[in-house]
């Protein structure tokens, strides 16, 4: 089975910014703008939400469409996958403080 990358779906959008094509859904975001973007993405967490009460055949699908629409926000932003990647490194090694606070788990 073929499978992508998390890097390639960001640099599918990346390049879809810097070498707009007519009949890109991609593109068709840019254009609307980020309120657009972002109403997208509410409406896929919602959808890997109401996925994941369901199948995880649906979980899979809304997961990966919401995945493509936050690679898209991110172009948009100029954020990179390094800034995301940076992020999450910085947090390797606080589990022990996560586990320390008790108030995180209700
Ligand atoms: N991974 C994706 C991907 N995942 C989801 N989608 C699109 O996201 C949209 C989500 O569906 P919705 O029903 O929620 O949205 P809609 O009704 O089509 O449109 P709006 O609600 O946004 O107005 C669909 O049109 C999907 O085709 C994607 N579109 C593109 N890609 C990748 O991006 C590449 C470039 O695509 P284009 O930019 O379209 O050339 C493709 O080859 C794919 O690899």
């Amino acid at each position: 089975m073929m499978q992508q990358s998390i890097e390639a779906l960001y640099e599918q959008a990346l390049n879809r910014k810097n070498k707009p094509e007519e009949s890109s859904y991609t593109n068709y975001l840019y254009t609307k703008g980020l309120d657009k973007i972002l109403k997208k993405i509410g409406e896929e967490s919602t959808e890997v939400i109401l996925g994941a009460k369901n199948t995880n055949g649906e979980l899979i699908y809304e997961t990966a469409d919401l995945l493509f629409h936050l690679m898209v926000l991110l172009v948009e932003k100029d954020v990179t996958l390094d800034d995301i990647k940076d992020e999450l490194g910085s947090r390797q090694g606080q589990e022990s403080r996560l586990h320390e606070r008790k108030d995180w788990r209700v």
